[in-house]
């Protein structure tokens, strides 16, 4: 089979299109399939955060159908570093820089955009649904609707925390640098995903955010099903919304925003729609690190010593792009 090493802002992935299997895989074999290639010790190539199954999509109105699976093997509604690495993937499949891409909970549009710098290639992308509902965050706080700005002591005695879905789940809480650099995001996420814990029992991305300046933020993320990444493009797209809510006099709607990150920087914009509703644009670089062809058979047990890596020239340019922010 073949793959293509990708990352968005650091978080990275393996782009693995349907018409590019050995053999069809089954839900456990693709999840089996994840678990086995992400692993960072163990994985393919030093592993990944998770796997961007591309398949065809409903029908001619979209491009072709973004999943993702975490490097745990379970699946997520959404990957806003993925959806663009994946955007350019399908773009130069067929020669399109604006276009729909369907996920799980809706067709988003993706279009491409101003190179970030020699040789990082960016595209923006929407990221939507968005919603506050604690049924839509399957969030369990004594029986809250929302959770907007307010302390949760079984996580915090001092912290404000808000919740979103854009459409997978996000806590994000504003922190200064000491708080954003030190142990607490790492203590509260765990217990978040621990699976048995009564407030999130399917988990949640938590993200730190520390302001820099106006329109200006620093996002450090703990993901469900991952663990810490480089960046979170859903994660950095939702601290970008409850930014403009909370700090309305400091930024508008439509401003850009630059979201700096571990693994680099993006831009978000916040939009609302007439009908009150919000979506964002993420526009962050969509860089292909590796082609590699491997058994399909024995990377599902974990053996990946036939695999042929072919490496393109496109991460020393991010690098050079990261060192000159
Ligand atoms: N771990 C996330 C999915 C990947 C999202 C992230 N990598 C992004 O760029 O948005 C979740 O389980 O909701």
């Amino acid at each position: 089979m073949k793959m293509i090493k990708v990352h968005g802002s650091g978080n990275d992935f393996f782009i693995l299109d349907e018409k590019q299997v050995d053999k069809n895989l089954s839900e456990e074999e693709l999840k089996e399939l994840a678990r086995r290639v992400c692993d960072r010790k163990t994985g393919l190539h030093g592993g990944s955060d998770g796997i961007l199954y591309v398949t065809s999509g409903h029908d001619d109105s979209v491009v072709g159908k973004m999943r993702v699976i975490n490097a745990d093997g379970s699946e997520a509604s959404m990957c806003g570093n993925g959806i663009r690495t994946v955007a350019r993937y399908l773009s130069e499949q067929n020669n399109l820089t604006d276009f729909k891409i369907e996920t799980m909970y809706a067709d988003l549009e993706v279009k491409k955009a101003k190179d970030f710098a020699p040789k990082v290639t960016a595209f923006d992308a929407e990221i939507s649904p968005v919603s506050f509902a604690a049924s839509d965050l399957k969030m369990h706080i004594g029986g809250k609707e929302k959770l907007f700005n307010e302390v949760v002591p079984e996580l915090s005695k001092t912290l404000k925390f808000s919740a979103v879905a854009v459409p997978n789940p996000h806590l994000i809480t504003f922190v200064n640098h000491d708080e954003l650099m030190g142990p607490e995001l790492g203590r509260i996420a765990t217990y978040l995903n621990n699976g048995k814990n009564p407030i999130f029992p399917d988990g949640v991305n938590v993200s730190f955010v520390e302001i820099l300046a106006d329109n200006n933020i620093f996002v450090r993320t703990f993901e469900r099903g991952v663990g810490f990444t480089n960046a979170c493009g859903t994660a950095m797209s939702a601290s970008s919304l409850i930014y403009s809510l909370l700090y309305a006099s400091h930024t508008d709607l439509e401003d850009l925003i630059t979201v700096r990150n571990p693994g680099g920087m993006v831009n978000t914009k916040v939009h609302q729609r007439e009908d009150g509703s919000y979506w964002m644009s993420l526009i962050g670089n969509a860089t292909f690190v590796a082609k590699v062809e491997l058994s399909q058979e024995r990377a599902l047990i974990g053996d990946f010593t036939d695999a042929k890596w072919v490496a393109t020239t496109e991460q020393a340019a991010y690098e050079n792009f990261v060192g000159s922010l």
